[in-house]
């Protein structure tokens, strides 16, 4: 669970143990934009030396060569941001860069590899999801995940893990009779950005955090990841898949997790992932009724955001003329345990909103009496935890304080952390994901359970969300918070989002 830094001087890094990497759909958008970069990084790290070996697999036909001027013509800034260098790093690594072309389908390219494949290697599935299971099932059956005590065998499979609980079971079900559990790493990147990581280390290596880390202290906690990017040229993946697929039951639930779950004994991975499966276990399911009246789904118009106009949702290529696909989803969620009981859990997330912003607002309770002789309890806002997931990375706790002078007054005031932005400039959460998976260690990797557990919540949504045809999601305008009804889901509680523009009404 260390997230290995760019700056090669600030740490101490060691070559992991050498494996050959081998890439299914390397010549895909996911292998140039994210992949690649996070190598770049382990490799300037010190991370991988020479003996590591990447084999690319594509439909394209081609060679080594190919493949390296591909990804070569290819700037490894952030997430394909640019403003990325390559430098001697990538020059190392494509040096041991080979490619194979051939069909995911076609045996003769399992027993290509069977050939050519010895020693330790890790298959990463960057490959569209229908071909998770049956990448799986002929690696095993070309003998390709057998392990020797001095080789290991291990599948990486990206997301979405599924499309409801149904097929995410099924997927599991398919997987699990080839590969043993210990062998599979299903990435969840939010599980590699260093500030979700942190929320760990700040529960669990604060006294003052972790004793008021339950209902007797927090009154509600809220997780938002808004971004400010359109589906643009994704069209077709966001229609058949939306707001909640994409980001609830993997990015959202596994950061709910980290927030909820209760200390595990030790960190070693099946620890941690008790402890997460057990508390996405205990989110409520709820009946159709109580699974409209606790979602709010949106989708974008026409308009403007981050200085650029962009099409209505429904105008997208690919996108279907009447869509009813939410680009946002707002929830309102119980975790019925012990330590959360009657906390509600309000979750947000869409695209085309005023601000990229991805945070988690833990609201602690008023306090119980007004002591001062000039104030109310109304003047006395309650404390806030916040955690800054990206892109203004940190911890902000708010705090009342008095107000300097002779009077006794309270005001505001924030203590806060901010991340060395230079530390975290290159890191798109892969670079920590690949490490652990080269030292086999399963911690930030989604189980099945907890995967099915993830879908076992959500599922009431998709099922009511369904059987309602009246009412589709509500349209917002792009650059705003979103939806009005969303405003609503909290103002019931008496309660509002934490801003993050102006207020939806300014601005719709
Ligand atoms: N791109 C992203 O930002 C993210 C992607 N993901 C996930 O990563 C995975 C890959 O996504 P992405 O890279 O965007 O997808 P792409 O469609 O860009 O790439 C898919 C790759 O698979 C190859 N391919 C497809 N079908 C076959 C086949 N039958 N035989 C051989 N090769 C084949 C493609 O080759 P060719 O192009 O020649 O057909 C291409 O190399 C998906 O599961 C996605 O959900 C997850 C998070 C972010
Ligand atoms: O997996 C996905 O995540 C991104 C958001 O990731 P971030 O690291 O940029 O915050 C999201 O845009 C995409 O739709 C989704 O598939």
């Amino acid at each position: 669970m260390t997230t290995p830094n760019a700056d090669v001087g600030d740490v101490n890094t060691t070559a992991l143990p050498t494996a050959t990497l081998v890439i299914f759909g390397a010549t895909g958008d996911l292998a140039a934009r994210l992949l690649m970069p996070a190598l770049i990084t382990l490799r300037r790290g010190g991370y991988l030396d020479n003996r590591f070996k990447i084999l690319g697999i594509g439909h394209e036909e081609g060679d080594g060569k190919m493949l390296r001027d591909k990804l070569g013509s290819f700037d490894p800034g952030k997430g394909g941001e640019g403003d990325g260098e390559k430098g001697q790093a990538w020059d190392e690594l494509a040096q041991g860069l080979d490619y194979l072309a051939g069909d995911f389908a076609d045996d003769r390219l399992y027993a290509t590899l069977s050939e050519r494949l010895a020693g330790s290697v890790v298959f990463y599935l960057a490959v569209p999801p229908r071909f998770f299971g049956t990448i799986v099932e002929k690696l095993a059956d070309n003998g390709l995940t057998t392990e020797e005590d001095d080789a290991y065998r291990r599948v990486v499979v990206e997301k979405p893990f599924g499309h409801d609980l149904a097929s995410a079971k099924a997927l599991n079900a398919k997987i699990l009779s080839r590969v043993p559990e210990t062998q599979i790493y299903r990435i969840d990147h939010f599980l590699g950005k260093e500030t979700v990581q942190n929320i760990v280390a700040a529960r669990f290596a604060n006294t003052i955090v972790e004793k008021l880390w339950n209902n007797d202290c927090i009154q509600s906690v809220e997780i938002t990841a808004a971004e400010t990017v359109d589906v643009g040229t994704r069209g077709a993946f966001y229609d058949a898949t939306g707001a909640l697929r994409d980001m609830v039951p993997n990015h959202l639930f596994q950061i709910l997790a980290t927030i909820t779950m209760e200390a595990p004994a030790n960190f070693d991975a099946e620890s941690v992932r008790d402890e997460k499966a057990k508390v996405l276990g205990a989110i409520r399911t709820y009946d159709r009724h109580e699974a409209i009246e606790n979602s709010v789904r949106g989708q974008y118009e026409a308009g403007r955001v981050a200085g650029r106009e962009i099409a209505a949702y429904r105008d997208t290529a690919d996108v279907a003329a009447d869509s009813s696909t939410e680009t946002y989803v707002a929830l309102k969620l119980l975790v019925d345990t012990w330590r959360w009981a009657g906390v509600p859990f309000y979750l947000r997330t869409g695209k085309a909103l005023g601000v990229r912003d991805t945070e988690v607002v833990v609201t602690f309770r008023d306090v119980p009496f007004a002591s001062f002789p000039s104030t109310r309890n109304a003047d006395l806002p309650p404390n806030q935890m916040i955690f800054q997931i990206q892109p203004d990375e940190g911890i902000d706790m708010g705090i009342l304080i008095k107000r300097p002078g002779l009077e006794i007054a309270t005001e505001q005031a924030t203590l806060s952390y901010r991340y060395d932005k230079a530390e975290l400039a290159d890191l798109t959460g892969y670079e920590s994901l690949f490490h652990d998976v080269l030292r086999g260690d399963q911690s930030l990797f989604q189980r099945a359970d907890a995967i099915e557990a993830g879908w076992r919540a959500v599922q009431p949504f998709l099922d009511a969300w369904a059987e309602d045809d009246a009412t589709g999601p509500e349209p917002y305008a792009p650059g705003t918070a979103g939806p009005r009804g969303a405003e609503r889901l909290l103002e019931r509680d008496g309660r509002r989002w934490h801003a993050i523009v102006d207020r939806v009404e300014d601005k719709a």
